[in-house]
């Protein structure tokens, strides 16, 4: 049966963020991710997890100067001291919060240096980050995000990702394959999952209507044909909601769109 996250970044935008981690709880959730924590001390956050009885399975390195318009550091040449500084810092919080997955955001190509050079910063960041994280058992994912919604963004498609992964050459360093992206990108979603849970090196799952990003039976994608396909595989992860509810943030918008998770975490999905 898939485990599902919350990913309390989109969902639960009708509460204030700390109050999400009750609000997933109380919905049934046992896990959740989130973009960013570094708003928030380390020990604050780990106390959210520990009264709900929550896991934290992802949260996202610090993505440069997000309000900028930054998505990312790691294939931008010139900023290597700032993305070494941001995994470390990323890896306090992942030991604070017990969490064995970190996201580094790629970033948006920069286009005033060479294609090789952005290629081989990136390489050499996720082998840094990598190492890092390995010394204390957390695995770092990549992730391919759609050019409607991040125009620019250097990792686009599945296949991009996995000869990176391919050539960054370290267990640790797997594939976020987001299927609200992948839909928008290439499609064939069932193929692709046959393709790639099987190599091992697909680290996490996330999920969200297309096109509309809302839940995850709302739009093109037949959402309870893939998650067969998942549980078929053997994927043993955890798949993130990172949909923002169709309802937005009337009161209980998360919970009145949460009807397609019953099934699953009913036995009753067919
Ligand atoms: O946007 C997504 O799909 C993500 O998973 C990133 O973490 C944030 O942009
Ligand atoms: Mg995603």
């Amino acid at each position: 049966m898939p485990r599902f996250a919350a990913n309390l970044s989109m969902l639960y935008n009708e509460v204030d963020f700390l109050q999400r981690f009750a609000a997933a709880a109380s919905d049934g959730f046992t896990a959740v991710e989130y973009l960013f924590p570094y708003e928030h001390a380390p020990e604050v956050l780990a106390a959210e997890l520990s009264v709900h009885k929550l896991q934290q399975v992802l949260f996202n390195a610090p993505p440069g100067d997000w309000a900028a318009g930054e998505r990312g550091i790691a294939c931008l040449p010139g900023r290597q001291a700032e993305f070494r500084d941001g995994i470390a810092r990323a890896l306090d919080y992942a030991a604070a919060l017990h969490c064995p997955r970190v996201h580094v955001m790629a970033g948006l190509i920069p286009l005033d240096q060479s294609a090789q050079e952005v290629r081989q910063t990136y390489i050499a960041n996720l082998r840094f980050a990598g190492e890092a994280a390995a010394r204390q058992g957390v695995n770092i994912l990549i992730e391919p995000i759609n050019g409607r919604d991040m125009p620019g963004f250097f990792l686009s498609r599945q296949d991009q990702a996995h000869v990176l992964v391919a050539e960054i050459g370290l267990d640790n360093v797997q594939v976020q394959m987001d299927l609200y992206h992948a839909q928008i990108v290439e499609g064939d979603l069932s193929m692709k999952l046959r393709q790639y849970l099987p190599t091992g090196r697909v680290g996490h799952l996330q999920i969200a209507g297309v096109p509309q990003r809302h839940e995850p039976d709302l739009g093109e994608v037949n959402f309870s044909h893939l998650f067969n396909v998942i549980d078929e595989l053997g994927f043993d992860g955890w798949i993130g909601c990172e949909y923002r509810p169709a309802r937005g943030t009337a009161p209980h918008a998360t919970r009145d769109g949460l009807g397609w998770l019953q099934p699953w975490v009913t036995g009753n999905a067919t």
